[in-house]
């Protein structure tokens, strides 16, 4: 469904302040899957998620968006319908809230794909229910919510555009640790049960370990790792080495590991840790 091929990309391209921020990115996002990138401040997580639909152009290679090619050259009208294919909900999107009800909010993406009115407003209240907004709330201003409650109607706002990949960066941030876990729970529940494909861009192993099933791992502009997450993170010393770490139960499991416990195959979630240690008898 997208395809990145030997994708380069330079900020600020010939100047004296070009800076290289992608090295010849080979990348895929199969459709129906649970897509994680992951990498420290600075590898180029942002630039790969605003190339992902449109809002950048590689330097050279290309994006495919199904049957769309993404290139240096290529004209706005062109990328255009990328952008209603992948949404793209961006950190903190709350702050990007701005009409004077929630449910007005939520039905302004759809109408500025040229949706009707009528249509858009059927579509903000279905994602605000999915998204588990109360309805008394949508009338309210989305500046009188919490603002875990304003992240879910930012949130509605993309899924209104019923995009076909729906990416998310750094979804999580500055959530309390019950509102984090309930938002984790609601992209799951998008993906398994309506089929959604999932990008999520995060620093957290524990998030791709539960629910990605593919992972790319991103260094200084370069993928330095990708596959299946129980692939990836058997791995351990060379995720330490690049400081890339490893999810909780994978640390543990390779601490007993070292202190003679053997483990066929390093568990990455509590649950396959319980699992392991269970057919051990322990
Ligand atoms: N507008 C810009 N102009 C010049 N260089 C930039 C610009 N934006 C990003 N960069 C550089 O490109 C590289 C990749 O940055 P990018 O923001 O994609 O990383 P990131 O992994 O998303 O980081 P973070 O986790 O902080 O969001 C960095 O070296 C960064 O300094």
């Amino acid at each position: 469904m997208i395809e990145f091929q030997a994708v380069n990309y330079s900020y600020q391209l010939k100047t004296p302040f070009e800076s290289r921020a992608l090295f010849d990115i080979d990348l895929k996002v199969a459709s129906g899957s649970y897509t994680a990138i992951i990498g420290h401040t600075g590898s180029g997580k942002s630039t790969i998620l605003q190339q992902l639909n449109g809002l950048l152009q590689p330097t050279s290679g290309r994006v495919l968006v199904d049957d769309i090619a993404i290139e240096h050259d290529s004209k706005q009208k062109d990328i255009k319908p990328v952008r209603k294919k992948v949404g793209v909900v961006f950190q903190f999107p709350e702050s990007q809230l701005f009409e004077e009800t929630v449910l007005k909010d939520v039905a302004f993406g759809p109408q500025n794909f040229g949706v009707s009115l009528e249509r858009a407003t059927e579509l903000a209240k279905e994602k605000l229910s999915l998204v588990g907004l109360p309805e008394e709330l949508w009338t309210r201003s989305p500046f009188e919510l919490s603002g875990g409650q304003m992240r879910r109607v930012a949130i509605a706002g993309i899924l209104a555009m019923e995009p076909e990949v729906l990416v998310l960066d750094e979804p999580t941030a500055g959530l309390d640790p019950k509102a984090r876990i309930e938002m984790m729970q609601l992209f799951k529940d998008i993906h398994s049960k309506a089929g959604q494909t999932v990008v999520l861009v995060t620093h957290n192993m524990d998030d791709v370990a539960d629910f990605a099933d593919f992972v790319y791992l991103l260094e200084k502009g370069r993928i330095i790792a990708s596959g299946k997450p129980i692939e990836v993170f058997q791995d351990v010393e060379f995720l330490n080495s690049h400081e890339l770490g490893v999810p909780k139960a994978t640390a543990f499991a390779h601490k007993l590991r070292q202190a003679g416990i053997a483990f066929e195959q390093l568990p990455i979630t509590r649950a396959g840790l319980v699992t392991a240690l269970k057919e051990r008898g322990a």
